[in-house]
């Protein structure tokens, strides 16, 4: 019986990760439930699963939960008190889904209690990859990729050794505004970006993925969890969103992992690697009714997103933290109205050229850098 600690259980990926250990009673139990705002949803996860803790972000919110509590559950409130719970927690496989770079502290402290991490928590890697690789080295701590495509590349690692690896190729579906023209995407509303047109994720990830800032997010993830240099990273157009992602190894051959779009597949491959469990939910593929897969390559104007995060990542350092803080706060300005879609690509761009770039920073520094491009670019006037 596996112990599981779900951060971000009411979101996309945490209420998908509740489902699948739903199916599987016998091999997963929940210990430590952890979300933000959706107290309603929560209450009824308690309900079902009966953790040791559940954390959530407001203290205010605590007494909304006092009369919905098992006597075996303990509610707690905050960042500090979750930190510590994650150090205390009898589990041992933290599913990291919350979203944005708020993540860090809690992966520093999974990694640090010595825990295995499905980390679905891109930003995490993103913003601070030097110290999450070498904190996780230093602790034993195991990462293992839940997002599709880097779940795809770990599927289609197995069995072979790692420095046979000479590239890997990430698919991009394009996002809700591949079809569309650059004068129509001038004045895209958030409602239209919110239409991903393969999969039904959080607010934040489509918009990311509209921009093509979340393959951006991915490539620098993809360096940081393969051990891989931006240059053997590729990324290629996918309407279809079938092939997860490549690797090519160095006799050529490539080997791809396959499936209908849906996130159980990779949730429970995180939960239960490197064993295979059977799954109810995602669609068979059938590759008649498929018909044709379609691959693209990226457009250097319209994918400007993609090309920052490569630039970020390429320079290294504190780069990351700002094109990741950024983008995070645009997005925000985007979903609120304040900002046009073209806008959230020039804050960033503006980011990171009012930043000098810090070589190694530290923990505190990344914290810091991250505080201060988020006011620099919450009080900014892109439009
Ligand atoms: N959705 C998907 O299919 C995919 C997502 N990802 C990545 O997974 C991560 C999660 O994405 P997704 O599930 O879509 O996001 P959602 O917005 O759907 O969910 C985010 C979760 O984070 C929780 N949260 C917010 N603030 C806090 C906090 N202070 N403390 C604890 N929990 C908090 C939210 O709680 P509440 O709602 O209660 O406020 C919610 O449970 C992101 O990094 C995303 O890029 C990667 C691949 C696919
Ligand atoms: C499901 C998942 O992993 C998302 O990150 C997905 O990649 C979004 O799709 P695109 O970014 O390819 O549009
Ligand atoms: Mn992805």
């Amino acid at each position: 019986m596996k112990k599981v600690a779900v951060l971000g259980s009411t979101g996309s990926i945490g209420t998908q990760t509740l489902d699948v250990i739903r199916q599987h009673p016998e091999q997963f139990r929940v210990s430590l439930l952890a979300c933000g705002q959706n107290i309603e949803l929560v209450k009824k996860q308690i309900a079902e699963f009966q953790p040791a803790v559940v954390a959530i972000a407001k203290e205010s919110d605590l007494g909304k939960l006092e009369a919905h509590l098992p006597t075996e559950t303990r509610a707690i409130a905050g960042e500090s008190a979750l930190l510590d719970a994650l150090a205390e927690t009898e589990a041992e496989f933290v599913m990291h889904a919350m979203v944005g770079s708020q993540g860090l502290k809690p992966t520093m402290a999974a990694i640090k209690a010595g825990k295995t991490i499905g980390i679905a928590n891109k930003e995490t890697l993103v913003t601070a990859g030097h110290l999450v690789t070498a904190a996780s080295n230093r602790y034993g701590a195991q990462l293992i990729a839940v997002d599709s495509e880097h779940s795809a590349i770990l599927q289609s690692m197995q069995g072979s050794n790692r420095g046979d690896v000479e590239r890997l190729i990430i698919t991009a579906s394009g996002g809700s505004f591949r079809d569309w023209s650059a004068e129509e995407i001038q004045h895209a509303a958030p409602e239209d970006a919110l239409k991903h047109p393969n999969w039904s994720m959080g607010q934040k990830v489509t918009i990311d993925s509209a921009t093509m800032m979340n393959k951006g997010l991915e490539v620098i993830e993809a360096h940081w969890l393969f051990d891989m240099p931006y240059e053997n990273i590729d990324v290629v157009i996918h309407r279809e969103s079938i092939v997860h992602s490549l690797v090519e190894y160095q006799d050529k051959s490539v080997i791809a992992q396959l499936g209908t779009p849906d996130m159980k597949g990779p949730i429970q491959y995180a939960l239960s690697f490197p064993d295979r469990l059977e799954l109810e939910g995602p669609e068979r593929l059938n590759l008649w009714e498929v018909g044709t897969l379609n691959f693209e390559k990226i457009d250097p104007v319209k994918h400007r997103c993609l090309l920052m995060a490569y630039q970020a990542g390429e320079a290294g350092g504190s780069a990351p933290t700002v094109l990741n803080a950024a983008n995070e706060v645009a997005v925000q300005r985007f979903l609120e109205g304040k900002l046009s879609f073209p806008g959230i690509a020039t804050v960033i761009e503006n980011a990171l050229a009012a930043h000098t770039v810090a070589a190694a920073p530290s923990i505190e520094e990344v914290l810091e850098i991250d505080e201060e491009t988020r006011k620099r670019v919450r009080n900014g006037s892109e439009r």
